[in-house]
């Protein structure tokens, strides 16, 4: 079914460094708000209620113009709301939160009219990490030896926590509660490099082929082993095994080869590696810094990719020696523009918000408003649309 201009409401953009990512609500088209009144105890009580799904998009931001394309054929960009006072032909405003709220400023003003409601990237982050954590069900997972668990997050329980977030570069921020948080180190070997150097090296032309890849590599081939320098055993006085990597890309200097003697699989493979292990182990000596056992991993580098998280998860343990948890989220992508999503109701610029996410709902192909916008790679990253109720004021 299409959806119409009265079925959408609030677009949120987050536009980052390498995507673009799109929130924005659509109600049921059966439903009403007078029929549906709240039967929680939640302070919502005999409120009307829409219920409805909250849509998930991204694009490339290189490919910006086929965002605004998407926006402008979805009439999304009517879905924001006026300043307060403003009069009726005053530039709708659009919450947007990422570097590129600031680019691409005078870009949506011209191309959609838009004015773009700047909103702190890291605020949005921790916001929408909250809101995941605190209402959607079965969103937070640990990935161990190829399985994957959903863990029950106690509401009461859930701060400090430490939010991983590997975009194009890498946040890493101590949660202490709503709205309360410090971004406590960040490194710029992320999703970006990965991206960037192994375009580089292997000629991929996107990068979920890039990540393909990588499932058919082997990285012994270039990576150096100890068992390369120990001579096929172990260091076992400082606990390391043969096959422990001892330095990422280190076999390359003594193959006597060129970059095309290798394999692009496994190059692929290695670079994954090492920039997975890398923050796995920058996250747990931040983790280990304040005393945090659990870290949140989200960003769209993770892509719900199986080595990808078990690399990861597999730095926290091996770091931590089993102290500390590595835990990955279902929308890991979208937190900041969930965040930004968010904050339409903190600005009580209109009378909608967002209370509470019932359940989750699998993207259904028939749904025009749910799109990912190039391959997904698994059944954990392909945008899943959530139903939600949304409480009016
Ligand atoms: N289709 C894709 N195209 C490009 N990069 C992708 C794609 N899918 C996943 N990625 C990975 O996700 C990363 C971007 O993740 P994310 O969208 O979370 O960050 P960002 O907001 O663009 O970056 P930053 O926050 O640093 O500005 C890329 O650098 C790349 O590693
Ligand atoms: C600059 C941002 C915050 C933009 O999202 C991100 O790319 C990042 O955290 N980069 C790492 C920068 C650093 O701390 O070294």
């Amino acid at each position: 079914m299409e959806e119409s201009e009265a079925q959408i409401s609030h677009l949120a953009l987050d536009i980052g460094g390498s995507l673009i990512k799109l929130v924005y609500f659509s109600r049921n088209s059966d439903n009403s708000s007078s029929k549906n009144s709240v039967p929680v105890s939640n302070g919502n009580e005999g409120r009307p209620v829409l219920e409805g799904k909250l849509h998930f998009a991204k694009f490339e931001t290189a490919k910006i113009h086929d965002c605004i394309d998407f926006i402008q054929s979805k009439q999304l960009c009517l879905t924001g709301c006026q300043h307060h006072g403003s009069s009726a032909d005053e530039k709708c405003i659009i919450k947007a939160t990422g570097g590129g709220a600031y680019k691409f400023t005078d870009l949506f003003k011209e191309k959609l009219g838009i004015c773009l409601g700047k909103e702190d990237e890291m605020d949005c982050l921790v916001a929408g990490a909250n809101f995941l954590l605190k209402s959607v069900h079965d969103e937070a997972f640990t990935y161990m030896d190829g399985q994957k668990e959903f863990a029950q997050i106690d509401h009461d329980d859930l701060y400090p926590y430490l939010l991983v977030n590997i975009g194009s570069g890498v946040s890493m921020i101590k949660v202490d509660g709503p709205g309360k948080f410090e971004r406590v180190s960040g490194t710029n070997v992320g999703g970006g490099t990965f991206w960037g150097l192994g375009r580089l090296l292997t000629k991929c032309k996107s990068f979920d082929e890039l990540l393909e890849l990588s499932q058919q590599g082997n990285n012994r081939v270039i990576d150096m082993l100890v068992g390369d320098i120990y001579g096929g055993t172990d260091y076992k006085k400082i606990g390391l095994t043969s096959t422990t990597i001892a330095s990422s890309f280190g076999k390359a200097i003594s193959d006597n080869k060129e970059l095309e003697d290798y394999k692009p699989e496994d190059i692929s493979r290695s670079l994954l590696r090492m920039i997975s292990n890398n923050i796995g182990q920058i996250s747990y000596l931040n983790a280990l810094r304040f005393g945090l056992k659990r870290i949140f991993f989200a960003g769209f580098f993770i892509r719900g990719h199986a080595y990808t998280m078990d690399t990861i998860a597999v730095a926290v343990h091996f770091w931590s020696k089993g102290e500390a948890k590595a835990m990955f989220l279902r929308h890991e992508g979208f937190l900041g523009a969930l965040g930004a999503f968010m904050s339409y109701e903190k600005h009580g610029f209109d009378n909608l918000m967002v209370h509470q996410l019932l359940q989750q709902s699998p993207t259904d192909p028939s749904d025009g408003g749910d799109k990912t916008h190039g391959p997904a790679n698994s059944e954990l990253n392909d945008n899943p649309s959530i139903n939600c109720s949304v409480y009016l004021s």
